[in-house]
């Protein structure tokens, strides 16, 4: 499979390490200064960039008619406008805060805890998540699906790094040295505490589930999420 890989940082080179060892082939890789010469002949593309770039990428595989695979995270604000470019241009389009499998685990398990929680107000859901110093965006767009996965099945309304409202999840954005990404849930109240974590020790997790996703997504349409590529089903 022919691969692009828009943005060639520490994400774009393990990717590129992996795919090769997959037995794909790199067409293109894209940084801030170079061209999109030779995205059209790839059959996937694969965007790890920068959240002011992540838009002028994606629609670039739109426009050049490549299905495309994106984990920068960021720029969810244009999200809405990615999706109905993907539908007119009838593309195809896998974005994820987090490609790992391990991290799509403990979103599924992060939504059954929720349900649980959710009969118990005693309890008061926050999060805590730990990056490297060179991370761009806070807090993480993986704290951002766990706050939005309890948010889609409690009462809370929100979430806010902010002093929180009764119906507010506070989130917490740790920056500490070389940290690939650790995650925390945790439910307190005044007896006791529970605890839901996930710490990568490495890029690999990611950056494998990026090329696994871009696999599945090769000569598709349409617009899919990783529990498509995963078939994860827990309920
Ligand atoms: N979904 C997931 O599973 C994961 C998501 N991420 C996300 O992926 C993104 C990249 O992470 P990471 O590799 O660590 O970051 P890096 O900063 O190491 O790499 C980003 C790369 O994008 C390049 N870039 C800048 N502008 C453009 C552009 N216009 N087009 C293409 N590339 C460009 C940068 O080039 P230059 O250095 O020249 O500026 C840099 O090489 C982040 O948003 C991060 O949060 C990270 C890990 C997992
Ligand atoms: O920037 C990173 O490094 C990571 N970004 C993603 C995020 O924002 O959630 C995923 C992972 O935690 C690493």
């Amino acid at each position: 499979m022919k691969i692009a890989l828009l943005g060639y940082g520490k994400m774009g080179q393990v990717i590129e390490r992996i795919a090769l060892e997959r037995g794909h082939e790199i067409v293109l890789k894209k940084d801030e200064f170079n061209t999109y010469d030779g995205l059209s002949t790839a059959d996937v593309a694969i965007d790890f960039s920068v959240p002011t770039a992540a838009v002028s990428n994606i629609s670039s595989c739109f426009h050049a008619n490549v299905p495309v695979v994106s984990g920068t995270t960021g720029w969810l604000e244009h999200y809405d406008e990615m999706e109905a470019l993907c539908k007119e241009k009838q593309g195809g389009f896998i974005s994820s805060s987090n490609f790992s499998l391990g991290v799509n685990i403990f979103f599924e398990l992060n939504e059954y805890l929720a349900k649980i929680m959710a009969q118990f107000d005693s309890y008061k859901v926050s999060m805590e998540e730990i990056h490297h110093t060179q991370k761009l965006d806070a807090p993480s767009g993986t704290a951002i699906s766990l706050a939005k996965g309890v948010i889609e099945n409690s009462a809370y309304a929100k979430w806010t790094m902010e002093s929180p409202k009764p119906e507010e999840i506070y989130i917490e954005a740790k920056r500490i040295g070389d940290v690939p990404g650790t995650h925390t849930v945790t439910y307190d109240s005044t007896v006791d505490s529970i605890e839901l974590k996930h710490t990568a020790h490495n890029r690999e997790g990611f950056a494998l589930g990026a090329v696994i996703a871009a696999e599945w997504l090769a000569g598709k349409k349409g617009i899919y999420t990783m529990k498509d590529v995963l078939n994860l089903e827990s309920k």
